[in-house]
C-alpha cells in the first residue's frame, strides 16, 4: 500500500450531542487529527426551536443544521490539527445514530425548514420512545399474522425504528405525513447533503427498516395497521447500496461546508456501532465487538443465519457484505454506574474522592477492586433502563438482592459492573445456544478505561477479551469505510486489517476468580428468570405510575 502512504482518508461521526471528524492515514490507519463540534440544539426534548411549541414527554427530536454545521466546522478543524495537505485527502466516511430519522421533501429538505412549528416535521433522535404504542401494535399485528420477518428482529421490533415513527407521524400530523416525500435516516440524509444524490444504505434499511430478503413488509400489513399506511414503503430507498460501496462524490457546495477536494470519494452511510467493527478490525465470523458506554451495543458478523431470541435484529450484509450481521444490546450499562454515583454514594464518599482528586467511579472501583469475587454478598439485575437482550422488555427495573445493614456503597458499586456482566454474559450464551458461535469478545467505548470492570467481564465471561486500540472506534469506522470507497482496498476486511486497530488478549480470566463468578452468575440467573417474567416489576411500575396520576 506504499501508494497510499501520503494519502488520507476522514472519518466523521454523528453521535447524540456532537459530532466528531478525524483524520486517517490511509496507508495504516493512524489517527493525525480530530475535531468536535457540539450541537448547538443538542436534543431537543422539552421545546421546539425558535417556538412556543412544547413536546410531549417522550420525545427526543434533532436539528439537521447542527449536523451541518459538524461538517462546517469539525472537519475543517480536523484537517487543520492533522497539519496535512487537505488536497491529499481521497475519501470521506460518515457514521450516524440510528434509527435517527427525518421527513425530507423529494430533494432531500427537512420538512422542519417548511414547518418548523409542527413537531412531527422534525427529525427524531434514535432515543425518541414515544412511538411505543405504535410499536406495540406492530408487533402485534406481526405476531398474529406469522410474519416472517418479525424472528430476525428477535421477536420484536423497537419503538426507535422507522416503521413505528412513522406510524405515529400518520396518526398525530396526517398534513406533515402527507407533505413527507423521503422518509429517511439522518446516516442516508447526511450522505445526500455531501453527494448530491439520495442513496439508502442496507444497514439502517436492515436494522431499522425491517428490510428482510429483498423487501419491507407486504402493504397488506401495512394496510391492516391503518389503511393510510398502505404506500408507506414508497417513501423508503427500493435500492440499497453496499457497505464500503461508494455513495457518490464530493459536491461543489461540500467542498466549500469541508475545505476538501470537490470530487472526492463519499462512502455509504452507516450506524455508529457497526462501523466501530471495521475500527476494531473485527469484521469475521463470531468477533463480537461490545461498544460499552451509556449503554452497551453488540455486534457481530457470522456465516450462520439464526433466530436468537431476544436480539436486535440480524441483516445480510449489515456489518460487511457477504456475511449476516448480529446486533443484541444492554439498555443500561454505564447509566447505571452514573445512577448509583449520582443517588447512592454518601457526601463523606464524594469528599473523600476530591480529596484525592479521584472522580467518584474511579474512587469507588478502587474500593471494590480490594474485595475478593462474592464477599459483598450481594447479586443484582442490570435492568435500570429495562432489558433490550435478551427479554426485550423496557419496562422491567433493576434488583439488588443481599442488602445488609453493613452493605457500603462499593459493595453495590461492584454488584452493579458484575450485573452488566452477567448481562453481557447472557447474551453470549444466547447467542451460541441458538447456533451462532462467539468466537471472540472484544470490547470498545469510554468503558475501556475501567480496568477493573474489564478484568471483572474477562472473568465472568470465562474468556480472554480483545480491546480496540482506539477511543475514537466510530470515526476510524467510517475513516476505513471512506478508504474502500475511495478503492484504496479492495473490501471492508482488507482495510480494516491494514487500519484497524485490536488489542487481542488484553484481558486473560482469572482460572479462580471465573469459578466464583459461575456460583454468582448461577444465582443472577434464577433472579433473571424469576423477575424477567415482569409480573412483579410491571406491578411495580403500574402502582408506581397509578401513584403519580
Ligand atoms: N471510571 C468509570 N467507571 C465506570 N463507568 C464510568 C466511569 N467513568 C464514567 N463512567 C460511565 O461511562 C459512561 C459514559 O461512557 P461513554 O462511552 O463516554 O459515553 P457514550 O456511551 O455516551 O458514548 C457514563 O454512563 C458514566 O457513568
Ligand atoms: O441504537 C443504536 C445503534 O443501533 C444507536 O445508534 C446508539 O444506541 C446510539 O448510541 P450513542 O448514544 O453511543 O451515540
Amino acid at each position: 500500500m506504499s501508494a497510499n502512504s501520503d494519502s488520507y482518508v476522514i472519518g466523521v461521526d454523528f453521535g447524540t450531542l456532537s459530532g466528531r471528524a478525524v483524520v486517517v492515514r490511509v496507508s495504516d490507519g493512524a489517527e493525525l487529527g480530530t475535531a468536535v463540534h457540539e450541537y448547538t440544539h443538542r436534543v431537543i426534548e422539552d421545546r421546539l426551536p425558535g417556538t412556543d411549541v412544547r413536546l410531549a414527554p417522550d420525545w427526543a427530536l434533532q436539528s439537521p443544521h447542527d449536523w451541518l454545521d459538524v461538517l462546517r466546522t469539525a472537519v475543517p478543524e480536523a484537517v487543520a490539527a492533522a497539519g496535512i495537505d487537505p488536497a491529499r485527502v481521497i475519501g470521506l466516511g460518515t457514521d450516524f445514530t440510528a434509527c435517527t430519522v427525518l421527513p425530507a421533501r423529494a430533494d432531500g429538505t427537512p420538512l422542519c425548514e417548511e414547518t418548523p412549528e409542527r413537531p412531527h416535521a422534525w427529525p427524531k433522535l434514535w432515543k425518541h420512545h414515544a412511538a411505543q404504542a405504535h410499536a406495540d401494535r406492530i408487533n402485534a399485528l406481526a405476531a398474529e399474522r406469522g410474519e416472517t420477518w418479525l424472528p430476525r428482529y428477535g421477536g420484536k421490533i423497537s419503538s426507535e425504528w422507522q416503521f413505528a415513527k412513522a406510524l405515529q407521524v400518520l396518526e398525530e400530523d396526517p398534513e406533515v405525513y402527507a407533505r413527507t416525500d423521503r422518509w429517511i435516516e439522518a446516516a442516508d440524509w447526511i450522505v445526500w447533503q455531501l453527494t448530491g444524490v439520495e442513496t439508502r444504505n442496507v444497514c439502517t434499511a436492515g436494522y431499522k427498516g425491517i428490510f428482510q430478503d429483498g423487501g419491507y413488509p407486504s402493504a397488506g400489513f401495512l394496510t391492516a395497521l391503518n389503511p393510510g399506511f398502505a404506500g408507506f414503503t414508497a417513501k423508503l430507498g427500493q435500492e440499497l447500496s453496499p457497505l464500503g460501496g461508494l455513495a457518490g462524490r464530493l459536491t461543489a457546495q461540500a467542498a466549500g461546508w469541508t475545505g476538501l477536494p470537490e470530487g472526492i470519494a463519499i462512502a455509504v452511510g452507516n450506524v455508529d456501532a457497526h462501523v466501530t467493527s471495521a475500527a476494531a478490525d473485527a469484521v469475521r465470523p463470531g468477533q463480537m465487538v461490545a461498544i460499552m458506554g451509556t449503554s452497551t451495543c453488540h455486534v457481530m458478523p457470522s456465516d450462520q443465519l439464526a433466530e436468537v431470541p431476544g436480539m436486535c435484529g440480524v441483516v445480510r450484509d449489515g456489518i460487511v457484505p457477504g456475511l449476516w450481521g448480529y446486533e443484541a444490546g444492554q439498555s443500561g450499562v454505564g447509566d447505571i454506574f452514573a445512577w448509583f454515583v449520582d443517588n447512592g454514594v454518601p457526601a463523606s464518599y464524594t469528599r473523600a474522592a476530591e480529596e484525592r482528586g479521584l472522580s467518584v467511579h474511579a474512587y469507588l472501583t478502587e474500593l471494590a477492586a480490594a474485595q475478593r469475587v462474592g464477599e459483598h454478598g450481594l447479586v443484582a439485575l442490570d435492568w435500570h433502563n429495562g432489558n433490550r437482550s435478551v427479554l426485550v422488555d423496557h419496562n422491567l427495573s433493576g434488583v439488588i438482592v443481599g442488602q445488609t445493614l453493613s452493605t457500603r456503597p462499593e459493595d453495590v458499586y461492584r454488584a452493579l459492573i458484575e450485573a452488566t456482566a452477567f448481562g453481557a454474559r447472557m447474551i453470549v450464551e444466547t447467542f451460541e445456544k441458538a447456533g451462532v458461535p462467539v468466537e471472540e469478545f472484544v470490547a470498545a467505548g469510554g468503558l475501556l478505561k475501567n480496568r477493573f470492570l474489564m478484568q471483572i467481564y474477562a472473568d465472568v465471561l470465562r474468556r480472554p477479551l480483545s480491546v480496540i486500540g482506539s477511543d475514537q472506534g466510530p470515526a476510524l469506522g467510517s475513516a476505513i469505510h471512506a478508504a474502500v470507497a475511495a478503492g484504496a482496498y479492495a473490501d471492508i476486511q482488507q482495510a480494516a486489517a491494514a487500519m484497524g486497530t485490536r488489542r487481542d488478549d488484553a484481558y486473560l480470566p482469572d482460572e479462580a476468580r471465573a469459578d466464583a463468578y459461575d456460583r454468582l452468575y448461577a444465582e443472577y440467573r434464577t433472579l433473571h428468570d424469576y423477575f424477567g417474567d415482569g409480573r412483579m416489576l410491571h406491578t411495580l411500575r403500574a402502582i408506581r405510575n397509578e401513584a403519580n396520576g
